[in-house]
Order: structure tokens, then sequence, then C-alpha cells
């Protein structure tokens, strides 16, 4: 049978989209467009303001676009939100989980918010995969940065979602629980085929995790590629020197002489 236009349709597909604040304010996010394809793990980098946040909340509907539109998994956001919605899912270090309950409590919320069939199975699978068996019945305000971290990655992905949007996955994380995080975020992706954009500061991580990458910066996409891509555009060793030419002005290295 072929596929519904839904079925084939980018993860994402953003065309000219754009937020301003204020109408007198310049666009936190200006003219951004791009597809990003089922299953692939796309970057998106850019310093403190480059509006990588603002594309996160926009791509799940929860600020309302000034201009262009986007689509999630074949649905729009503008029009049909609740279906992409169902099928996607997103963590943020800046969205806490209620702490007084305990976390499989909030594990149970998420899960209902989402009709998740047979849900103590799926909070049991994800407890084991995540180290979360022993942290189920404390109170998720009294866990620490990393535990909270696997919590939010267990209710991200609650619904088995097709499309994960993951704003810092790693930040305030030690070197060791971090690198933990993206060693299970690259299995996970190669065995559930889900979609991950990845909004970073942590370019070792882009370039570990990500098959493309946006550069953004004040709202506009200025540069993209694969890692290997920009490395060799920009002349440089590794993704961190590359952001400081892009976010600094700076032009591609040139060739060494001969
Ligand atoms: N609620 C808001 N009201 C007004 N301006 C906002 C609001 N949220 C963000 N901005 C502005 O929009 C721009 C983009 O911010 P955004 O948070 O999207 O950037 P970011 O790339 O996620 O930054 P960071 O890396 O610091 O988290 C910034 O200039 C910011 O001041």
């Amino acid at each position: 049978m072929p596929a519904t236009a839904a079925e084939s349709a980018p993860a994402i597909h953003a065309e000219a989209l754009t937020k301003r604040y204020a109408p007198d304010a310049p666009p936190a996010v200006d003219a951004l467009s791009f597809a990003m394809p089922r299953g692939a793990t796309w970057g998106l980098l850019g310093g403190n303001g480059a509006g990588k946040t603002t594309t996160i909340a926009m791509l799940l509907g929860l600020i309302v676009p000034s201009a262009g539109r986007v689509a999630c998994l074949g649905h729009d956001m503008a029009r049909d939100r609740f279906a992409a919605l169902a099928r996607m899912n997103f963590s943020s270090p800046y969205i806490a989980l209620p702490g007084r309950i305990s976390v499989a409590e909030n594990l149970r919320v998420y899960a209902h918010f989402y009709d998740v069939p047979q849900a103590e199975r799926r909070i049991t699978e994800l407890a084991g995969q995540l180290q979360l068996t022993a942290l189920l019945d404390r109170p998720a305000g009294e866990l620490s940065a990393g535990q909270k971290t696997r919590v939010a990655l267990a209710k991200a992905l609650i619904n088995r979602p097709e499309l994960l949007l993951l704003d810092e996955p790693t930040a305030s994380l030690d070197p060791d629980t971090g690198d933990w995080v993206r060693s299970w975020l690259e299995r996970y992706q190669a065995e559930s085929g889900c979609a991950i954009l990845l909004a970073s500061h942590n370019m070792a991580e882009v370039e570990r995790l990500c098959g493309h990458v946006l550069m953004l910066k004040q709202g506009r996409v200025v540069d993209q590629g694969s890692p290997a891509e920009l490395l060799a555009k920009y002349g440089r060793d590794d993704l961190e020197e590359v952001f400081l030419d892009i976010a600094r002005g700076r032009q591609r290295q040139p060739e060494p002489a001969e």
C-alpha cells in the first residue's frame, strides 16, 4: 500500500518560521526553514539567545509563530497540533517535574496524558533501561541533577515518540553521567528509529550524535551540514572551533600553503 503524505512527510518541516516577541524587537527566530528526515538526529547549535529554545517551543506548538509554518510528522502544528503531539515528546531542563510526588507517580501522570497502553509495564521497562528502578518511590524533587535527567528522559520516552526534541539533555551532568546519557541516546535512536532534534552547547555531544547540524545566530541558520562537512569547510579539528569561528564571524581557515 503506498504511504500517505503524512507517513512520508519529514519528521520536521519548517518553512520561514519566525518569532518576534514584540513588534519592535528583532526576531528571536528569523525565517527558519529546514526539513529533517524521519529517523535522523540533527543538532541545533548556537550561542546564548540564538533562538534554539524558541524554535523548540514553536515545534511543540507552545509558542505561536509570528510568521511561517511548521509541520511535525506531517501534521501542521497550527491546525493539527494534538495529532502530532501524541507521536512526539520532549525533554528540557527548564521544565521541572512535580517534585512532591514520586518518580513512578510522575510517570503514571504522563502515561495517562499520552494514553499509553499497559502503562505500568512501560514504566517498569523504562525504569530498568534508565537505571531508575530503585528511585521509583522517591519524591522527584529530592533527586540529584543526574537522576532528574534520567527521569526526564523516561518521561520523554513514555509514549514511544517518533520525534524527540531534546533541549540540552546533558546540561549540568558530570562527564561520566553525560557520557552514559549520550551512549543511551545513541543506542535508543538506533533501536527505535526515532528522529531526534537536539539543542546543545556541548559540541562533542553534537559531533558524536548528530548527522546534520544547523548553526543558528540571531535566529537565522548561518551554516549547516554534517559535522564532517563543517569541519572540512572551516578547516578545523573539532566542532567547538567551528562554533567559535561562526559566533565570532570569522571566515573559514585558508588552505595551508603547499
Ligand atoms: N518570553 C520571551 N519574551 C521576550 N523575549 C524572549 C522570550 N524568550 C526568549 N526571548 C528572546 O529571544 C531570543 C532567543 O532566545 P532563546 O531562549 O530562544 O535562545 P537560546 O538559543 O535557547 O538561548 P540559550 O542558549 O541562552 O538558552 C533572545 O534574545 C531572548 O532574549
